[in-house]
């Protein structure tokens, strides 16, 4: 048993050992089925659970490996074995922490292949699509009391991007819409009358018995209520809407909200001509929502997680539904033909070769994989107590609530106070849900962070909530996104291309003999490749190489070449870098065409706002904008969007390559006839939460089949010679060299401000090794956070800058006992978030007193990156004998310690 025996939500949970056979017994209310499941409890004996009825349909899809939750189970003694039942109230549920999405469900129930379609290509730009999300945010703000035309007019402003690529104007967007807010308008005049409304827009709702997660659109005195911009003359909901509705009501039951009753609201109802047709007009259809659809619903989502536990593929036989009269049937028909997939509506085409569906099925569980470990990041919300959540960086928590204030259309900001200095992971612009203290059984929202200060943290949200916890969203976005690259490249992409990635061809070049640059032979013949690849270039840039340069000059030379291209990088952060470069070469005065930046305002750095494609306006002005640029920048995330995933370019050029996966990297040059990656492998990888071949990104997997196509970057302009010794011999084969006499001899004593006689000797040294015993912290060590103080102290006081000196660390928590006593502007953080910068001087503090166990050893990549940031001086500090344990960390203590 979990939880209490004797309280009222008893249940039981195990993983499953075996699955019997179906059987028939006669019990005193005639004949009924049951299956016995045999069940592995953790930390409790072995037992059975014996599934009756309908449940048996749940039987049916288990199987032993997979986790098995029955609530309100009957519990039966026979001869000293315990063993279980369900009962009149048990729902059965497989592997509850799989959080299935009620859209999912819906889907899923009208046929479970148009599930796995949704699921490999996600929804294209199209107009009912917009005019949808339209209609719900009208509603949404007619729900809070907006004004009707202001609201459909702003609505529709705020989708003009996608409005203008449709070729859509906005008055007869307007005009749509209004007609079909309207329904909504009448239907909630009606109970505003009655005085007796109590509503609220667009609640999230996670449940934790029953793994399903969902946005309802409105909660309507304890009712769910579902918006369908569509429309429907019976008077019955259609029965997946339902499903829909019943879901929500499942989940609010489950938080002892006593929902009975849905309401499907079809507004295009209001919009038809009466004369034309009969049929019931009323937008609004209630039905009652009884114990049975609940099972159903809970049925169904079983069906999904069983099937997602071996990453099964469904066929459509699962379903009663008829491909004939389904507008999906033509694409079902075209995956199942290139993947060679049985389905029930057949296949047409060929399929892909062998290598390719094998590739695919492989990325695909892997991606699955990650959509896993982000439902297991969910499942922290309530498993985890706040503590350990703010622990792993992910909660900020004992917020104080200090004030909710309404804003125009609305919405509300919401100001809490810190009552600690806490770090995480949230970060302005972020996406959080925000609530008094329980983000899962309490009162939580869905809210942006708009300032984040050490005192306060300021959030907009659609309702007001008390702010005492802002927990990370764990959004399953990203693998969605991955699935989508991974289909477009391989079902979707040029034949040719595809030779290429799968190594049966080799790239092509067109040869030229222009000089792109005169000062750097490797640089140039990078220029020079990227500008005359048929397929692909490779870019290999050790730190300090010119990679930002090179890609100036590459963008440069392919937009005067009339070329339309996309810049994208893996972080925001390089992507403005390399606009910033591409401005320094004056690209913009030179009149050779626009720079459209898409991106979110906190995402893009200040001095790139002008760049930034704002959606907001008349559809024709931003469409325009962005399809006249002729340089689009924009992260790897975004080009998975859907406005990106419809734009074409000739080349794409993507910084960062490294650090991507190769679906990662597929999203941004699925959008160009050729591509340019620009990275170094020797740096950090991919961050993915999975441990699979997902850890290495295209880039390297590409120079690795295709050294031809690649060029090594291998004149460094940041470190002295005594810095760039050790990460050459180490990580680049000997072969990174000083790109000039300046760069090989700079050191501290070449600065104007700074006395380096007032430094001790031993940091005299451009590279020094401080040696403390460390205490026995995990995460931090107090003993080698003053040692670093004390390094960074004495270089203040030998006149360097404090935004001259940069101090790197493993864990969050060590950066912030260092962060406490140090300038504000010395630059404190980890690894991951110091990549890409550099500093005159350089603190590393390793936090090592008795092993290697830290994320800063994981993999040497982390380390070069750590000891590649320093231009003209580098300290390590931490405990040698420990780091010496280790062949590469001993090789470096002894290079540091010379
Ligand atoms: N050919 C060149 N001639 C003169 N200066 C150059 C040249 N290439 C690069 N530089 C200079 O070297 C410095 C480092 O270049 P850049 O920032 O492009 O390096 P990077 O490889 O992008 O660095 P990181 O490893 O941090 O990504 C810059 O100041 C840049 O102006």
């Amino acid at each position: 048993m979990t939880g209490d025996d004797r309280g009222v939500h008893v249940s039981v949970r195990g993983i499953v050992t075996t699955v019997g056979e179906e059987r028939s017994v006669d019990t005193s209310h005639g004949t009924s089925e049951l299956v016995e499941v045999g069940l592995e409890r953790p930390e409790d004996t072995p037992t059975t659970v014996t599934l009756w009825g309908r449940w048996t349909e749940t039987a049916a899809v288990l199987e032993p490996g997979m986790e098995l939750l029955v609530t309100e189970p009957k519990r039966e003694e026979y001869e000293g074995e315990r063993s279980f039942s369900t009962t009149g109230d048990s729902y059965v549920v497989v592997e509850p922490d799989f959080l299935v999405n009620v859209t999912d469900v819906r889907q899923w129930v009208q046929c479970p292949r148009m599930y796995y379609l949704n699921k490999l290509s996600s929804v294209p730009l199209a107009y009912p699509v917009v005019k949808g999300t339209v209609v719900h945010e009208v509603f949404g703000d007619l729900l809070r009391g907006r004004e009707f035309d202001e609201a459909v007019e702003d609505r529709v402003a705020e989708q003009a991007l996608e409005l203008g690529l449709l070729d859509y104007t906005a008055a007869d967007v307007e005009r749509e819409v209004a007609q079909n807010a309207q329904a909504i308008a009448g239907w909630l005049q009606q109970g505003r009358l009655a005085d007796e409304d109590e509503w609220r827009s667009e609640r999230l709702l996670v449940s934790e018995t029953f793994g399903i997660k969902g946005r309802a659109d409105a909660i309507r005195r304890g009712q769910p209520v579902e918006l369908k911009t569509g429309k429907n003359l019976k008077s019955e909901p259609r029965f997946h809407d339902k499903i829909q509705a019943a879901a929500y009501a499942l989940l609010l039951r489950e938080r002892g909200v006593p929902a009975d009753t849905g309401t499907l609201l079809y507004t295009k109802n209001e919009a038809l001509d009466r004369d034309e047709f009969t049929g019931d007009f009323s937008p609004a259809k209630e039905f009652s929502i009884g114990d049975g659809l609940l099972r159903f619903v809970v049925r169904a989502r079983n069906e999904i997680a069983a099937m997602e536990f071996d990453a099964d593929v469904p066929t459509g036989y699962e379903a009663d539904a008829k491909c004939e009269y389904c507008f999906e049937q033509d694409t079902c028909m075209v995956v199942s033909g290139r993947l060679d997939q049985e389905s029930k509506a057949g296949q047409i085409g060929t399929a892909i070769p062998e290598d390719e569906r094998e590739y695919f099925e492989r990325t695909y569980d892997a991606i699955e994989a990650e959509r896993d470990a982000a439902h297991d990041e969910f499942v922290k919300l309530w498993r985890q107590t706040p503590a350990e959540r703010a622990d792993d960086d992910r909660a900020l928590v004992d917020l104080e609530p200090v004030e909710k204030r309404e804003l125009p259309a609305g919405r509300w900001e919401l100001t809490a106070r810190r009552t600690s200095a806490a770090v995480s992971k949230i970060r302005e612009g972020d996406y959080v849900l925000a609530s008094d203290g329980d983000p899962i059984r309490g009162h939580a929202e869905l809210a942006t962070v708009e300032r984040l200060g050490d005192e306060e943290v300021v959030l907009t949200a659609d309702e007001p909530v008390d702010v005492h916890r802002l927990d990370v969203y764990p959004s399953d976005i990203g693998p969605s996104r991955l699935l989508t690259a991974v289909h477009d490249a391989l079902l979707k992409g040029d034949e040719r291309r595809k030779d290429v990635l799968f190594g049966r061809e080799s790239p092509s070049f067109d040869p030229t003999d222009e000089t792109f640059v005169d000062n750097n032979d490797a640089q140039d013949e990078a220029v020079r490749m990227a500008v005359t690849a048929d397929d692909c270039a490779l870019i290999h840039g050790p730190p300090g190489t010119g990679k930002t340069y090179t890609i100036a000059q590459a963008v440069r030379a392919m937009v005067e070449r009339g070329e339309r291209v996309l810049l994208s990088a893996f972080t925001n952060r390089a992507v403005d870098n390399a606009l910033e470069a591409i401005r320094d070469a004056g690209f913009e005065d030179d009149d050779r065409g626009d720079i459209v930046r898409i991106g979110t305002k906190s995402g893009v750095r200040e001095d790139m706002q002008d760049l930034r494609l704002r959606r907001h306006g008349d559809p024709q002005e931003r469409a325009g904008e962005l399809e006249d640029a002729s340089v689009v920048a924009a992260t790897t995330a975004t080009c998975g969007s859907t406005v990106m995933r419809e734009q074409e370019f000739d080349v794409a050029l993507v910084d960062e390559a490294g650090q991507l996966t190769e679906p990662g990297t597929l999203a941004a040059v699925n959008l160009a006839e050729r591509f340019v990656l620009v990275g170094d492998h020797q740096q950090l990888p991919p961050v993915v939460r999975a441990d699979t071949d997902l850890s290495r990104s295209l880039f390297e997997r590409l120079i690795d089949t295709h050294p031809d196509a690649g060029v090594l970057l291998d004149r460094q302009y940041r470190m002295s010679q005594r810095i760039q010794a050790f990460p050459s011999r180490e990580f680049y084969d000997g072969k990174l060299r000083p790109a000039t006499g300046a760069v090989a001899g700079r050191s501290l004593a070449d600065l104007d401000h700074v006395d380096v006689t007032a430094l001790p000797d031993s940091l005299r040294g451009g590279v020094s090794m401080v040696d403390t015993p460390g205490d026995d912290g995990r995460h931090t060590d107090a003993v080698e956070a003053a040692e670093v103080r004390r390094v960074v102290d004495a270089h203040l006081e030998a006149g360097l800058q404090p935004e001259e000196i940069g101090v790197i660390a493993p864990f969050r928590a060590q950066v912030a006992e260092i962060t406490r006593d140090v300038p504000d502007d010395v630059a404190v953080d980890t690894v991951d978030r110091f990549q890409g910068s550099a500093k005159e001087v350089i603190v590393v503090s390793f936090v090592a007193s008795d092993d290697l166990d830290s994320p800063i050893f994981e993999d040497y990549r982390r380390v070069n990156v750590a000891l590649t940031r320093a231009k003209r001086s580098l300290v390590l500090v931490g405990d040698s004998d420990t780091l010496s344990t280790d062949e590469v960390y001993g090789r470096m203590v002894d290079w540091a310690d010379r």
